[in-house]
């Protein structure tokens, strides 16, 4: 599977998030509908395809999508996601063709455990994320929860570092972003496996 921004309609891109939905789901990392996906289908202006709210992200279809405008309001389908905002402010701000948010127990833990930033270094999974696997202190930033999406980004475009394509969000989950939902999809497993690692306390 592969995605550029205009290579799919919103039919097609439905059944990419659902495929990546069904994947994220069978690790664990999308229990109880929490989680959602999203990838850019225009840049000018920014339209995204984004999951539909309250769904069993391991349930999807092809149809539980919902196409967005820059701020997250759904322009064409049912109800989005809840924080289709943020998908939208993420897109923006960093130039992502694709967003991942998953709610896994180590993003939770760890950002718990460290909430100025969680430091990685000297492990050679860091090439997974485009950053040296040697001698270079990489950190995932934490932000606040908030149920405001508006204050969200804003913590979000104020912590975030451009040498790691996610966030951890306190008490809640891990976003993470890429070029396109394939991409997007390696950056997910390459966080999760780093927090897993700092939460197995090596
Ligand atoms: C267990 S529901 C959690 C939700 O509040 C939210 O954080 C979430 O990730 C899913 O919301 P959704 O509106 O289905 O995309
Ligand atoms: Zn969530």
């Amino acid at each position: 599977m592969t995605a550029g921004i205009g290579a799919l309609d919103l039919e097609e891109a439905g059944a990419v998030l659902a495929a990546e939905s069904a994947r994220f789901a069978s690790f664990g990392w999308m229990r109880g509908t929490s989680g959602n996906l999203s990838v850019v289908l225009s840049r000018d202006p920014l339209r995204l395809a984004v999951t539909a709210s309250g769904r069993d992200k391991g349930e999807l279809t092809a149809a539980d999508v919902v196409l967005v405008d820059g701020r997250g309001a759904a322009v064409q389908g049912g109800r989005p996601s809840a924080e289709a905002e943020l998908h939208a402010r993420v897109a923006a701000l960093t130039g992502a063709g694709a967003v991942v948010h998953v709610h896994t127990v180590a993003a939770v833990a760890m950002g718990c455990r460290a909430p100025g930033g969680i430091v990685f270094r000297d492990l050679e999974m860091l090439k997974g994320v485009g950053q040296p696997a040697h001698d270079v202190d990489v950190v995932l930033p934490v932000i606040a929860n908030s149920q405001d999406m508006t204050e969200l980004g804003d913590r979000l475009e104020a912590a975030r570092n451009p040498r790691m394509p996610a966030v951890v969000v306190a008490g809640h989950g891990l976003y993470v972003w890429g070029a396109d939902p394939r991409q997007a999809r390696h950056h997910t497993e390459v966080v999760e496996w780093l927090l897993e690692l700092e939460l197995a306390g090596t």
